[in-house]
Order: structure tokens, then sequence, then C-alpha cells
């Protein structure tokens, strides 16, 4: 018997000192040929072990750096590399480079070290995941963006934007005031309840805890990102600034069970209410008594499963495919990725709109044609269909101002590039920007005019399909993405049919580079009413 355990142990010791050189080897084999591939990439000079983190400034951070990543580096190398201490960042802004990169499914992870920064304050959903953990979630939730149940949200965008037009009403004197809250209460509202399924009225009576909790986790997130120091996972979890976003994420999971309670009450009474209404059928049919068995089964739902709102697929996955606190974090994630993000576009249509009033009547123009031909001013998906010029403002608000305006991806395997003879190694932290892309002047002739005719569907065939990537493109692009227009067109046809838009002359937007880029001096505009609105 000991011999027996000598042996093993003999065997065990052996195996070690063979494979252990072997994967030194394989180590120094790959990093040398990451070196090879990587030294070929051009780049500001970098200095020995800070590389560039000092060319922006003498107290860098990681989002000052982003901007002059964005603003300067990238403008000046297509293909490029910066060092971030000993951290090689690759750049790609050439639209032929981004599209190879992107549409090639094993360069699709999102970087540990920025999925780590987020779980602080997302938890653990579809943004912060990746390999195979992402595939299932990934499956579970995408039908829940097919596009025949978008089409039935379109009811409730046109009800939540007519509430929002309604509040619009007490400022429409012409003179200037600050709209960026009332466009998150008003995405809050569209989003739970399309999402969630539950009734929500932030426009009308707002509940300040969860607005407060959702603001400090976009606070801490950036206050991380501004500081070097918190970069380093211990330090943070021992700062105040981990502890608030540890507290906002704990209130966001707590929030999200009560939502899951309520809608599986929901869910259960109409269950219950279905069978009812069967069984009284039977009886009717058979003279028999009936027999309503109630149920604690969320799956008692009409739905189809491909054509399930959110909340009820993930709930009909819980404890089979995905645990409840994934449920949690995927409802957290969604309901925060799909707010912030679409009221930020919302104000900067204003603010594009306010300061061009010939597109503003252009477009009164093609909804006057389209609420007449439909004999009513409502909103539906048929009308969305037909708001092409509306279309066109929500694209070039987008391209002029895309709310998450950079992105990071893993390569997972060597890519050659197509624009140069450059390769990207597997294993490269990418970095992409929309905001640069976006004003090139080569892919968009004046970048800064704010001109909506460049999305026309003349002009858009002739363009390059990754020169307008404000969603990402890829497997791992924006899942919300036809959602997010779907609301931007209705919530923009309601406010301009009723509303001129007009610009406060005294106010420019202060950029906040955070992981979206919101404004840190809110959105101002005047409105007047239209007389043209019914
Ligand atoms: C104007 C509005 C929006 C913009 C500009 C936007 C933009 C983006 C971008 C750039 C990405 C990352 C793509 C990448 O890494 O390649 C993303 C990811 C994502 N977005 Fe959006 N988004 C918007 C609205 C929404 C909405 C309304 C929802 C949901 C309700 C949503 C849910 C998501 C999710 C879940 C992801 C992660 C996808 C994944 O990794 O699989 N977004 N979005």
């Amino acid at each position: 018997m000991f011999s027996m355990q000598l042996w093993f142990l003999v065997e065990n010791i052996l195996s070690l000192l063979v494979s252990l050189p072997q994967a030194l080897v394989a180590f120094v084999r790959d990093w040398l040929h990451f070196r090879e591939l990587a030294n070929r990439f051009p780049g500001p000079p970098a200095r020995p072990i800070v590389g560039n983190l000092f060319d922006c400034g003498l107290y860098p951070n990681p989002l000052t750096l982003i901007k002059w990543i964005i603003e300067d580096v990238m403008v000046r190398y297509p293909a490029g590399q910066i060092m971030m201490g000993p951290l090689r960042v690759f750049l790609l802004s050439e639209e032929n480079d981004v599209q190879t990169f992107l549409m090639n499914s094993k360069n699709q992870s999102r970087p540990k070290l920025l999925a780590d920064a987020l779980t602080y304050c997302l938890g653990r959903g579809l943004v912060t995941i990746n390999g195979k953990e992402w595939s299932r979630h990934h499956k579970i939730i995408t039908p829940s963006f097919h596009q025949n149940l978008l089409k039935t949200y379109v009811t409730m965008f046109d009800r939540k934007s007519d509430v929002f037009v309604e509040k619009l009403s007490e400022y429409a004197n012409g003179s200037a005031f600050d709209v960026q809250i009332m466009t998150e209460t008003l995405q809050l509202d569209i989003v739970i309840e399309t999402l969630l399924g539950l009734p929500s009225n932030q426009q009308t009576t707002p509940d300040h805890d969860m607005l407060e909790c959702i603001s400090i986790g976009q606070k801490e997130i950036s206050h991380r990102l501004r500081s070097p120091l918190l970069c380093i996972d211990a330090i943070y979890q021992l700062s105040s600034s981990g502890r608030k976003a540890k507290e906002s994420l704990k209130w966001g999971r707590n929030f999200h069970n009560k939502v899951l309670e309520q809608r599986q009450a929901i869910l259960r009474s109409k269950a219950e209410s279905l069978m009812m209404k069967k069984s009284l059928k039977k009886d009717e049919d058979t003279s028999e008594t009936p027999n309503i068995v109630p149920t604690d089964d969320p799956n008692v739902n009409s739905n189809k499963k491909e054509f399930n709102i959110l909340i009820d697929a993930l709930l009909q996955e819980r404890g089979r495919s995905i645990s409840h606190e994934s449920v949690l974090d995927e409802n957290l994630t969604l309901t925060l990725a799909g707010f912030d993000t679409t009221a930020i576009a919302i104000q900067f249509a204003f603010y594009f709109l306010a300061k061009n009033p010939h597109v503003q009547e252009k477009a009164v123009r093609e909804l006057r044609d389209i609420f007449d031909a439909a004999g009513s001013t409502e909103v539906t998906a048929k009308t969305l269909q037909r708001m092409q010029y509306v279309d066109m403002i929500v694209k070039e608000t987008l391209r002029l101002h895309p709310p998450v305006f950079f992105y990071v991806k893993e390569a997972g395997v060597d890519t050659p590039l197509v624009s140069n003879n450059l390769v990207v190694p597997a294993g490269a932290i990418v970095l992409i920007s929309p905001r640069t892309m976006h004003i090139n002047p080569k892919l968009y002739p004046d970048p800064h005019v704010f001109d909506p005719e460049r999305f026309s569907p003349e002009n858009s065939a002739k363009r390059h399909p990754s020169a307008f990537i404000p969603f990402g493109a890829g497997m791992r692009a924006c899942m919300g993405r036809k959602y997010a227009i779907l609301v931007l067109k209705t919530v923009i046809s309601k406010v301009i049919w009723n509303y001129r838009i007009l610009p406060d002359e005294t106010y420019e937007p202060n950029l906040h580079w955070g992981i979206t880029m919101v404004t840190d001096n809110g959105m101002r505009i005047k409105l007047l009413k239209r007389s043209t609105s019914r």
C-alpha cells in the first residue's frame, strides 16, 4: 500500500518536472510572439516603466488618458498603440480594420480589468461576463428584443412620451430650463414597464431612493476610473468609493428581488384567472364542477417563449440555466444599460435640434404627412416605420454624440489587419472609439456640422458599414439597439410635434468623460408650444 502511494507521488513529481519547463517554454514563446507583433504597431514614444502615462498631464487617470487617446492619438495613428505603464493598449480607428477585428467571433471578450471594474456597480450581467456564461445568458435574453416583441412596446413608448410632453408644457414659455433629469425619469419608466413588466411612474412620482442609488453607482464607476490608485482592487474595496459602489449594488439587487416577487405575483394571478376562465368554459361545455388549481409556477404565461418580456424569460430559466443571483444582475444590467444611454441620446437630440430649426421644420412636415394619413397623432409601429427623416435625425445625433464613446475588447486570436500589414496579437487589449470614427472628415465631410441628410438611404449606402458604430458591432454589439432607436424616434417625434425647441444661447454642454458621455451641467433648452400640433 505504502509503496503504491510512494510510486504515485514519484510519478506526480516526475510529470510536474517534465511539464513545468514545457509550460515555461510555451509561455516565453507566446510572449516573444506577442512582443514581435506588438512592436510593429506605431505610437507616441513611450518612456521606460511609465510608458505614455504622463503624456496627457502630470496627474493621469484612465479617463483623462482615454480623452487624450481618443481625441489625439487615434487621429494620428489609425492603427497604433500606447503604453499605460506596463499595459499595452492597441488602438483601431480605420473602418476596414475595425470591421475585420470586431467581426471575428474570437475577439469578443471584454478585458478582465474593465469587466471587474464594472462588476462593482452592475454585478455579473451581459456587460461584465464572458465566455460560456455570456453565451448562456445571451441565448435567454435575446428573444426579449425580438422585432415582433419590440413592436408591441411602442404603445408604451407612446404613452410614456405623452406624459413627458405633458410635463414639458410647464416649461413651454420660452425660458431656458434643464431637461436632463426629466429625460432620465422618462427612460426609467419606459425600461421598467417594458422589460420588467411593472407599472412605473417615475416621471410623475419619482422614487428618490432609486434615482439616488443609480446616480451613486454611475458616480462611483467614474470616480474609480479617475483615480489610478482605485484601479487596484484591494485598495478600491477598502475605499469609501468602493463601499458606496457595493452599497448601491446591494440596493439594486434588493430592488430587483422585490421586482421579481411582484412580477411573479402578477403572473400567478394571471395564470389563476386564465385557469378560472378555462374551467368556467369547460363547465359551460360539460356542466362539470369547476376545478381551479392555484399555481406557483411562473412559467404559466400566455406568451410564447420566444416573445417573452425580459423578466419572464429570466424567470422561466431561473434555477435551470441561470441562478437567482444572475437573474437579479441581468435585470440590473439591462435597466442601467438601457436607461442612461438612451436618456443621453434624447438630451443631445434636443440640443442639436434646438440649434437647427430647419431640421425640426423638415421633420414636422414629415410627421404631418404621416399623422394625416394615419388620422391620429398616436405613434405606432407602423408610423415609426414611415418616419424616415426622424430616423436620420436619430442617427445623426448618435454619430455626433455617441453616448458610449469607446469600448474595449480582448483579441482571442492573432488578427491580421487589412489597411496595413500589421497583426493584432492574441491577448491584446484593443480600444475602439465611435467618437473618433464619427468625426473623421474622410468618412464624414464637415464632421462637426449636424446634418441628418448624411443618413439618407442613398448617402448611407455609399458609406462603409463600420463607419457608423454607436452600438458597437459583432456578437457583443448592443443588445438594445433596435429598442433604443424606436424609443428615440417616438420621443423626438412627440416632442417636436408639440413644441419648437430653441437653444439657450448662454449654454454649452460640459462633457463628462465617464463610461457614458453625459454632461455635468445638465441639458438646457427652451420650448415654445407649436401651433401645428392638434
Ligand atoms: C442610444 C442608446 C444606446 C447606445 C448608444 C448603446 C451602446 C452600446 C454599446 C456601444 C455597447 C457595447 C458594444 C461593444 O462592446 O461592442 C452596448 C452594449 C450593451 N447594451 Fe447598449 N446602447 C444603448 C441602449 C441600450 C438599451 C436600450 C439596452 C437595453 C434595454 C442596452 C443594452 C445593452 C447590453 C445588454 C449590452 C451588452 C451586450 C453584450 O455584451 O452582449 N443598450 N450598448
